[in-house]
């Protein structure tokens, strides 16, 4: 921990220490942000490999040891398991403990795990926007987070020192942090990262369906277009499952937005309508360009 640092937690314990757990453990410690990091996965596996990593202090593979007298604790584990998780822990955490999460969805960690924090209990969730393709506490870095924005959706009336803690510590980490509701950060994702990440599992599907026909020259050709959704759709198939089952509607409907639009190219295609496909393309560079202007590219 740097000297000079005052941690803004005694205890942080995290649950889930794969790539984005022990990303945020490796963060915490370099930037001096909790005097003690606690370790808790539900893979021995995983909890051996923290363990020879040694960046937490102290791998507890119990719970409910590992929140018990924890002044905040996060949830790292994929959104499907959120609510069992919330409500083996809520009855062990101590007044005052901070209760937050990283998942991917916000409508469901907030009805998931909502109901179960206990009084006395602050409860804030956020989703930081970093991430790659990798899985497992391997995968993390402490620089995960550095100039990526973090969106925090506390729910209405939850106390503002809590919510303050939350940011600084995102804010420790190198992000950079907005308020959001949960409902217009599940529309935003659906569109920014569900539905891409929708459209890579299924090309490469496509793509190895036809497998006879042209697996081959995919695989010995992909310097293209092709190669790219291939590392998006390399990420872990849990984590995707469960964002998308409790992001169904908003995904959904970004998913029928998507294929009208997809049909419009297609009958542009179809009827040689040149200005249209010039107009679309043109669209996408702009984006690109943004994105690299706000370094978020
Ligand atoms: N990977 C990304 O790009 C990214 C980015 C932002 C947020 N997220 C969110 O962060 C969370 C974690 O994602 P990740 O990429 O670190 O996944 P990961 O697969 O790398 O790690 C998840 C860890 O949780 C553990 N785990 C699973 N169920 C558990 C349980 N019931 N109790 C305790 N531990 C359990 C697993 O053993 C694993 O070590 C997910 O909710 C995901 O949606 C992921
Ligand atoms: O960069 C990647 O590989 C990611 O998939 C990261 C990504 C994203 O879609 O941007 C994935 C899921 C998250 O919830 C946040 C970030």
């Amino acid at each position: 921990m740097p000297e000079t640092a005052t941690p803004l937690f005694q205890r942080l314990t995290l649950i889930g220490l794969g790539l984005i757990g022990s990303s945020v453990a490796r963060a915490a410690r370099e930037n001096g942000l909790a005097a003690e990091i606690v370790a808790c996965d539900a893979s021995e596996s995983v909890c051996a490999r923290v363990t020879e990593l040694g960046f937490a202090d102290r791998v507890e593979p119990d719970l409910i040891r590992a929140v018990t007298g924890a002044d905040c604790v996060m949830l790292c584990v994929p959104v499907g398991v959120m609510a069992d998780t919330a409500a083996t822990i809520a009855p062990h955490l101590a007044p005052g403990c901070i209760l937050t999460d990283v998942g991917s969805t916000k409508l469901s960690v907030v009805r998931d795990v909502g109901p179960v924090v206990p009084d006395g209990v602050h409860f804030v969730p956020a989703h930081p926007l970093a991430g790659t393709e990798f899985s497992g506490p391997d995968a993390g870095f402490a620089e995960l987070f550095q100039g990526r924005y973090c969106l925090v959706v506390p729910p209405a009336g939850t106390n503002a020192d809590a919510v303050a803690k939350i940011v600084a510590l995102w804010q420790g980490m190198g992000a950079m942090v907005e308020e959001m509701e949960p409902a217009h950060h599940d529309r935003v994702l659906a569109v920014t990262s569900h539905l891409p990440h929708l459209i890579a599992f299924t090309i490469c599907g496509t793509a190895d369906d036809l497998a006879d026909e042209t697996k081959d020259e995919v695989l010995r050709f992909a310097a293209s277009g092709f190669r790219d959704f291939t590392r998006i759709a390399a990420s872990d198939p849990v984590m995707w499952r469960d964002i998308f089952l409790n992001n169904r509607e908003a995904l959904l409907e970004m998913l029928a937005r998507f294929t009208e639009d997809a049909q419009a190219m297609a009958k542009a295609i179809r009827w040689g309508d040149a200005g249209y496909i010039e107009d679309k393309v043109l669209r996408g560079r702009k984006i690109r360009r943004s994105l690299i202007e706000i370094k978020q590219a």
